[in-house]
């Protein structure tokens, strides 16, 4: 700040004495706004502890400085990247340089794909700020980890109640800023307490993550599967109109029929689900699927029924 002021007091001298010396000026100033840069630089990356926001302030950053295009890695084999896909030219890979087993176990590689050759000067520099990047790389990679396993349901691999929860108001959010629809079906299996009480709980167990695997197969990466517990799961569509929110529910239902293993055990699914309107929130919209679903199991079984407001 004080070299900014120095610099505008310079600037309204007389012309030729103030050209002179605003060069010496600018060449304190430059390394200097650069030194506040990157010290926000440094302190934003280590108070933020959400992954994808890191990344982003860090290939912003990185950007800023060197012909960055793409970063790249992997956390138990799911591929992150950031940046452009195409026009790189060159790529570096850097190992974790934490000295923590624990953090540099999650990640243990990032690759930086670049526009053009580095001069040995923006190497030396890509290999300060990785250095600086892996340690808050490796706690947002942890609290991932450890929100996943909150949210998750073991046995299916499904999102749990509380993924749910935390999944409808996300989804309600784009809803109210951007218009974007979405659809709840929640699905209730047809005939599950047999399979315990014919072949025990292992084989029910076992049932239970085929139609985990089977709702993580038809979902696009948008959606969202989740177990609410018991025989009872749910879907959240993303961006679905009238028509294929049916299509959607019928097409889960026929592949339960179709699945070997649910065949076997005569397990089939009873489908209720409803569209997002104006001033639902989570507690409504899951009341109308979950009406929509009592109403098929009180009458047919093995079928879909969707309310529409
Ligand atoms: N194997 C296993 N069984 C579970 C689990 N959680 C709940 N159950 C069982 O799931 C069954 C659910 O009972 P119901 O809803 O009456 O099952 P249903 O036979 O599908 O009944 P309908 O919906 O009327 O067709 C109960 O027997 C629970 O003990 C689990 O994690 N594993």
């Amino acid at each position: 700040m004080d070299y900014l002021s120095i610099s505008s007091t310079l600037q309204s001298n007389s012309a030729g004495s103030a050209d002179a010396t605003r060069i010496n000026v600018d060449s304190y100033t430059q390394p200097l706004t650069h030194a506040i840069e990157y010290t926000a630089f440094l302190n934003l990356m280590l108070a933020t502890i959400d992954l994808d926001e890191l990344c982003q302030n860090y290939f912003q950053y990185l950007a800023s400085r060197l012909p960055l295009k793409r970063l790249n890695f992997a956390i138990d084999q799911q591929a992150f990247a950031f940046g452009d896909n195409n026009s790189a030219d060159i790529s570096i890979t850097l190992p974790s340089t934490t000295h923590n087993r624990s953090l540099n176990a999650m990640v243990k590689t990032v690759t930086y794909s670049f526009s053009r050759r580095l001069s040995v000067q923006q190497q030396t520099l890509l290999h300060e700020l990785h250095t600086h990047f892996c340690i808050p790389l490796g706690h947002a990679t942890q609290y991932r980890h450890i929100l996943q396993q909150t949210t998750r349901d073991p046995l299916t691999g499904l999102g749990n109640r509380a993924g749910f929860d935390e999944q409808i108001e996300r989804f309600l959010g784009q809803y109210l800023r951007r218009g974007t629809r979405f659809g709840l079906l929640v699905i209730d299996l047809d005939n599950f307490k047999q399979v315990n009480d014919s072949h025990g709980h292992q084989q029910g167990d076992q049932a239970l993550q085929a139609v985990g695997d089977l709702l993580a197969h038809l979902m696009r990466i948008e959606d969202s599967a989740f177990r609410f517990g018991g025989d009872e799961f749910c879907c959240l569509i993303h961006d679905v109109g009238e028509s294929e929110i049916d299509q959607i529910a019928e097409r889960i239902r026929v592949a339960a029929e179709r699945s070997p293993l649910l065949r076997q055990h005569r397990i089939t699914m009873s489908i209720g689900g409803t569209l997002v309107v104006h001033n639902d929130n989570a507690e409504s919209i899951f009341a109308r699927a979950d009406k929509a679903v009592y109403r098929v199991k009180a009458e047919a079984k093995n079928a879909v029924f969707i309310i529409r407001d």
